[in-house]
């Protein structure tokens, strides 16, 4: 189990970036949503122990993981969302070189390296250069290297940031599956890398926790509050001043705007049922109204 609690994280003595935030984390795919700026990032280093926290506790299996990360760091396998590589070594040389690093080496490093390779589907361009690498590759690529030590707590920071639609399925798949026996956390803006994989939605907002628990839940928390309704052109942008606007289909002559709202917000507006994107920017919305007021 892996405890970060009343976590804060404050930069150049006045940024704070996390704000008392806790959380507990068994096994599954916990999904870490927040818009830009929210703090994901920064709690993520600090889950992956890159930083330590200004205030606060990180506990692996009970024991103090910022005065003694080692039995964390051996059990973690972190994706950072600036994660680099050397572009003249191949995919191959550069997971042997970092299974060495890990302390992995001879006929087990080269197994796994092959095991992963296939798993991640690079196998055709193990001996490629790493420069000549999609975005899509290179994510793979990471999250292979993550993967090297078979780590009971895999850490990945937006990992579907520059994937193709295809490899973006492809990618919540093989992190869903990892999930089974493993602790998942993965942190994201676009709801449809959690949608359907997270059995547990984590909303983040200046950098603290808005929402904790299933998607069915967050999903529940907006029923009743989501509407839909056609709008001439030029009343749009009135609608978007009076109401937060969750998603927008331009057609001949209107556009149909799906709208949150705690009450019919015209006449021909129609109910429907809401989806984990309606509920995500509900949250979101919610925590920046508070903080307005
Ligand atoms: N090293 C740093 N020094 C100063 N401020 C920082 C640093 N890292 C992050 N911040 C600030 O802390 C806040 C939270 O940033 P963080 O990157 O953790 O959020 P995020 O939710 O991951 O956002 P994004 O998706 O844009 O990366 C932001 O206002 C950011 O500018």
């Amino acid at each position: 189990m892996l405890e970060l609690i009343d976590i804060t994280k404050v930069y150049d003595g006045r940024k704070r970036a996390v704000d008392g935030l806790t959380l507990r984390l068994g096994p599954g795919l916990a999904g870490l949503l927040g818009p830009n700026g929210a703090g994901k990032s920064s709690l993520l280093r600090i889950a992956a122990t890159v930083t330590r926290p200004t205030g606060g506790q990180v506990r692996f299996d009970g024991a103090d993981a910022v005065a003694r990360p080692g039995p964390l760091r051996r059990a973690l396998g972190y994706l950072p969302q600036d994660f680099g590589v050397y572009p003249h070594l191949t995919g191959l040389e550069f997971l042997t070189y970092l299974a060495a690093v890990r302390g992995i080496s001879g006929r087990s490093a080269k197994a796994r390296i092959g095991e992963l390779l296939e798993l991640v589907n690079l196998a055709h361009a193990a001996k490629r250069p790493l420069g000549g690498y999609s975005g899509g590759m290179l994510r793979r690529i990471g999250i292979a290297q993550a993967l090297l030590a078979d780590p009971r707590i895999i850490v990945v920071d937006e990992p579907t940031a520059g994937l193709d639609p295809e490899e973006r399925v492809r990618f919540r798949n093989l992190l869903s599956d990892l999930s089974a026996d493993r602790t998942v956390l993965l942190s994201t803006h676009i709801v449809s890398d959690v949608e359907s994989v997270a059995t547990r939605i984590v909303v983040v907002t200046g950098g603290r926790v808005r929402f904790d628990g299933e998607p069915d839940g967050l999903v529940r928390g907006v029923a009743g509050h989501v509407w839909e309704l056609a709008v001439p052109p030029a009343e749009l942008a009135a609608v978007q001043r009076r109401l937060p606007v969750t998603r927008l289909i331009r057609a001949a002559g209107h556009v149909r705007v799906r709208v949150l709202a705690t009450h019919r917000p015209a006449p021909d507006a129609t109910p429907v049922a809401p989806d984990l994107e309606d509920a995500y920017l509900a949250v979101v919305h919610r925590s920046r109204t508070q903080v307005a007021a």
